[in-house]
This record gives C-alpha cells, structure tokens and sequence, in this order.
C-alpha cells in the first residue's frame, strides 16, 4: 500500500451482479459526453459507477446469518440500541448549542449536496407504510426488520411534547436480492446516484427523471414563474416527499428525491439549475444553430465540470486538511492534470455512505438565518422545523436572505453528537411515523443494516494498529469515550464504526477523525481517478482544451451564487464565516464562453 486509503489492491468485486444480472449496454466510445446513468464511463466495465449498481465493500460483510440478518454482539447478545447509545453521546459532548467554527454553514451544505450526488441508498418503501405498527406481527416483512427501540423512559422525548412512542420508524435499505431480481449472498444494496461527481442530483441520476427535467428547448431545464422568481418546475403532489405536512403548497421537482430536504439543499438545487439555463443562453448566443441536444450536453458539461473543481480545488482540501488532500492525490491543481485509471473501481463504498461520510452530520447547524442587506436578523428557523417545506424560499426574498445567513454563520464544531434537533426532533413537521427521528441513531442502524464491518475492523481495513481491547483504544481515544463504549458494548469487536468514528479525537487541520479520513479519502480518490470524463483529464473525446479548462477554473461558488440569485453580497472567500472572510459585492458572471464557439458541430 502507498498510503493508508489505498484499497485499490485489496478490494474485491463481486461481478455476480454484472455478469448474471445486468443488462449488457453498448457504448460510443468517441462519444464527448458522460451518458447521465453513468453507464459506458469505463469501456471495458461499461456499468461500473452508473447508478443502479450495487455499493463495494472494503472489508467483509457482517451479518448475523451471513447474508442478510443484523449482526449480534460476539457473545451472541442484541447490539446496544442506536437511540440510547445516540443519548449515551450527547450527554459526554455538549449538543445544546452550536460552538462556532471558522467555515460557514456553506461548508456543510457543499457537503450534502455532495453526498447526494454520489450516493443514494434508498429505503424500501414498499409493503407496509408504518413499520412500527406492525411489529407486533408473525410475519414482518425485511424492510420492516430494524426498527429503533424507544425506551419508555427515553430522557429527551419524556420532557418533550411529542406522541409517546415506543419505536422510531427506520426502513431497511434496497438491496439486489430483495428489490433488484439478483440473488447476491451476502445482501448488498444498490446505489441509485451515479457515483460520479457530476451533478446527478441535478440533472437526474436515470434517463427518465433526466428527460422530465428537461424543457426540450434550447438545452435549458424546465423552469417556473414563482412570485416573479425562475424556480425549477414542481412535482406532482402526493409525492413521498412533500406531501408529509399539509400545509405545504410548494413542492420542486429536482434531479435527486432530497433536494426538497432543508432549505440549504434546495437553495443550491435552485442556484445550479439557474447556472445551467444561464450557461445554455450563453452557449446559444454563440452557437445560434446548436440544437436543443447539443446546448443541454455542453451546459451540462460545464456544470459538471464546475461541481468537480468546487468540490476537488475547494471543498474537500478544507475538509482533509490541505496538506494531506494534496498528498493523497485529492487536490485539483491547475498545473498537474488528472491522469485516468480505466482499473480502478468508480463506485461508492459501503463503509462511505452508511457510515463514514455520515460524519459531517455532527457540524450540521440547528438553525437558519434569514439576514437582510443591512445584517439585519429578520428571522431564526429551525433546520428540523422546517424540513420538507420548501414553500419559505419561494417568499420575498427569503431565498437570499437564508443565503446571506449562511454565509455569515459559523458551521456547527464537530463534536461527537449531533445537534438536539436532528437528533431528537428531525422532519418534527412531517406525518406522524416519520416524525421526530433521529439522525444519529438511523446512521448508527443504516450501518448494521448493510453490515458493514464494526470500527475495530474498519481500523484494520485501514492499516492502523490491530485493538483487542478496551484498553487498547487507550492510544486512540480519550477515557470518557472508551468508558462509554464499556458500558454500552460487551466487547471492544461490536463498535459500530460511526460510533467509534464520531468518538475520535479530531485530526488537527480536518473535520474529523483518521479513520474516517481514511475511508473519505479512497471514496475521493476512486470517483476522480476512476472517471474517464473528470474535468481536467487530457485525451478524451471530450477533453476540454487548456484554454476552455482555464475559463473554468477562474469561476468560484461565491460568484455563481451572487450571479444566480439577486443577493448583494457574498464572502469572498466561500466556506468562511463572519469575521473570517470579507463580505464582496456581487457582479453578474464574467463567463466568457467564446472558446466554446463552433467547438461542436450543430
Ligand atoms: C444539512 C443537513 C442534513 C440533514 C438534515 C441530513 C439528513 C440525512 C438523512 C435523513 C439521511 C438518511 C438517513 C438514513 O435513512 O439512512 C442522510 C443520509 C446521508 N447524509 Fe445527510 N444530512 C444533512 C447533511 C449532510 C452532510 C453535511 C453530509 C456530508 C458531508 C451528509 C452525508 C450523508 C450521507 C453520505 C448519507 C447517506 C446517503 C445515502 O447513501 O443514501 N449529510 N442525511
Ligand atoms: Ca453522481
């Protein structure tokens, strides 16, 4: 191994899925664009990293009965339940208020939108609508199995004014055996985003959404007039995903089921699908003869390639420490380009997405912040308060005024525990079985539910020293956490990996903990080099040119935010808070898109 994260040897796929399950597809290889499934990025693996496919695992799969069934303890005992350990946490790291951190609440939301573009585990929402009401039944159904226990004398929701509960709805992830016609041993469930960084969660992560979405005239989404303001279209109602409170009246219809979650999610749902019918104007405007086809691909084209360079030239240095983002191979650099890897596996793990890029839920913020021009606090909301309600953005100018707020607010300090809300209170407005969650408590399940390996394995995976013991946690974590996971574990092999990541110390520099770090950054690692259409790489058919990649790379988040909306001003530096970047006035986008002309024939 060249460093800790490179599992590119170890891991081992499992091909059932694409040699006996898989529809064979034929690709067009001199093709410039990326097909929006993801399917024909890799030509001699054609499917690998399209949405549809089944999730990696790095290390083995832990189940109770090898294949399906959540795994015990070693001496056979029920694991500890994920709410009392989530209450267990929040009473050794202080949860009640958000400690202030130098980034804003920018930086979380990069983060989400992130996670939604490269990973979508979706529950089983079939068979019965409440889970918790049927438990009493002989025949529960698989995705009905892992519900949350509430104990009568839960310390939070006693004090609280919510229904009396004795069980918190958690539904069991999709997997290829139960949901997708593909008998695999153990269950492994399917990711239904492209794994790709590229934009998924906008434009859609299959061929049907993706068509919905589009207007069909000049490349451009479909859009709609909203109290004067260009929205993205909205979706039917009865959805799901809306339809959970009644008293919401708007209700958008965007690339990936979430975008609708939290006001955060859907003001940058709404400011790329300006971005893109911006960019499609642009390109017409030079191009009068493209058509439709072409001036979606090339818009489409440039947003990707603008989500890798925020996330890969922005985000993600901040979020490993620049020093180790750049010695993994993570950084984007203008100089040195990236250099395709057609062997390496594109594809979102198991270990990433139920558990370690789960992490960053501890510096999500209670509120939001409706800030005026003159920083004037016209309103607090609550972020569990107000999930599933996007009807707040489409009002006056809600949507930039919760924009400036959150470039002015701290991010959330990453303690062990995540905030009182999403932790007792979350989607508190929704229809009653959905209400109330709590978000550390489902990460801790999600991960049991797809057996991935516990933290003391997950170490291993990542060539830290071999625990056998509660003591041995002595070198990694601080006695508070290991005298906790003493009382809730029977043994040192049972931690949960989200449990034991969220307990250690963090890296100075990160937002997190090493093996947490490790596990991100083979995720980052595989969906770059692994991506036969990454922005920088040279060679392609649909490789930008030096010149074209330039333009690009001169664009920030905190121009196209200020371009996309009518906010006045936003910090010049993204990710940074208050007093620790200054705020700029916004000028419409200088996207010079001449070098854009003729480059395709219409
Ligand atoms: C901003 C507020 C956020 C809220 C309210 C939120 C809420 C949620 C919820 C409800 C789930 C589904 C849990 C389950 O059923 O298993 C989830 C999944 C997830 N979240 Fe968040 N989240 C937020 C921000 C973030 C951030 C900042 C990150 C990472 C930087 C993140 C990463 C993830 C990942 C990786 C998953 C798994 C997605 C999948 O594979 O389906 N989330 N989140
Ligand atoms: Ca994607």
């Amino acid at each position: 191994r060249i460093s800790e994260f490179d599992f590119k040897n170890t891991v081992v796929i499992d091909n059932t899925f694409y040699q006996s399950c898989a529809t064979a597809v034929t690709c067009d290889p001199s093709s410039k664009y990326r097909t929006i499934n993801g399917s024909c990025n890799n030509l001699l693996n054609p499917l690998w990293g399209s949405s549809g496919t089944p999730y990696i695992r790095l290390g083995s799969a832990f189940f109770a009965d090898g294949d399906h069934q959540i795994r015990f303890q070693s001496s056979g005992n029920k694991l500890p339940g994920p709410r009392e350990l989530q209450l267990a946490i929040s009473t050794i790291s202080p949860n009640i208020i958000d400690v202030p951190e130098i980034t804003n609440v920018h930086f979380t939301q990069m983060g989400q939108w992130l996670a939604h573009d490269i990973t979508l585990m979706s529950p089983d929402l079939s068979g019965p609508s409440d889970c918790c009401a049927i438990q009493n039944s002989d025949d529960i159904p698989p995705q009905c199995q892992a519900v949350i226990t509430i104990d009568p004398m839960d310390q939070v929701y006693l004090m609280f004014d919510v229904p009396r509960r004795s069980c918190l709805s958690f539904r069991r992830a999709m997997t290829t055996t139960l949901n997708f016609n593909c008998s695999i041993t153990p269950q492994i469930p399917i990711n239904q985003a492209t794994a790709f960084v590229d934009a998924s969660q906008l434009y859609g992560h299959n061929n049907i959404k993706a068509a919905s979405l589009r207007s069909n005239v000049d490349g451009k989404l479909k859009t709609e007039m909203i109290n004067g303001q260009r929205f993205c279209v909205q979706q039917k109602r009865n959805s799901t995903f809306c339809d959970g409170r009644d008293n919401v009246c708007v209700c958008f219809d965007h690339g990936d089921v979430r975008n609708n979650q939290n006001l955060g999610i859907i003001i940058y749902g709404e400011l790329f699908l300006r971005l893109h019918n911006h960019i499609a104007d642009s390109l017409k405007l030079i191009n009068p003869n493209w058509t439709d086809e072409i001036l979606y691909e090339e818009a489409r084209k440039i947003v990707i390639a603008l989500n890798q360079i925020f996330v890969y030239r922005d985000y993600l240095p901040l979020l490993f420490g620049e020093d180790y983002s750049e010695n993994s191979g993570l950084t984007l650099s203008k100089f040195k380009r990236t250099v395709y890897d057609e062997s390496l596996m594109p594809q979102v793990s198991t270990e990433l997405s139920a558990g370690s890029f789960r992490v960053p839920h501890n510096i999500i913020n209670t509120y939001y912040s409706l800030v005026d021009e003159n920083n004037k606090v016209l309103n607090v909301l609550k972020l569990h308060e107000f999930m599933m309600f996007p009807d707040i953005i489409v009002e006056n100018k809600n949507l930039e005024y919760i924009l400036r707020g959150m470039s002015l607010n701290s991010s959330r300090y990453p303690v062990a525990s995540y905030n009182l809300g999403i932790s007792n209170f979350m989607f508190h407005n929704m229809i009653k079985n959905i209400a109330d969650s709590d978000l550390l408590a489902t990460d801790i399940q999600r991960g049991r539910d797809v057996g991935i390996p516990p933290y003391i394995k997950v170490r291993e995976l990542c060539g830290f020293s071999v625990i056998t013991s509660f003591d041995d946690l002595l070198k990694i974590l601080s006695p508070t956490a290991i005298g906790l996971l003493k009382l809730y574990y029977e043994d040192v092999a049972s931690i949960d990996l989200i449990v034991g990541s969220l307990l250690e110390p963090i890296i100075p520099g990160a937002w997190f903990g090493e093996t947490t770090r490790c596990i991100l950054a083979d995720g980052f690692y595989r969906i770059r080099y692994g991506d036969r259409f990454f922005c920088d790489v040279q060679d392609q058919p649909g490789s930008f040119t030096d010149e074209q990649f330039e333009v690009l790379w001169n664009l920030n988040l905190t121009q196209i935010f200020c371009a996309m909306s009518k906010i006045d001003q936003l910090p010049s530096n993204f990710f940074m808070s208050y007093g620790n970047s200054e705020m700029i006035d916004c000028e419409e986008l200088s996207l010079d898109l001449q070098l854009w002309r003729h480059s395709t024939n219409g």
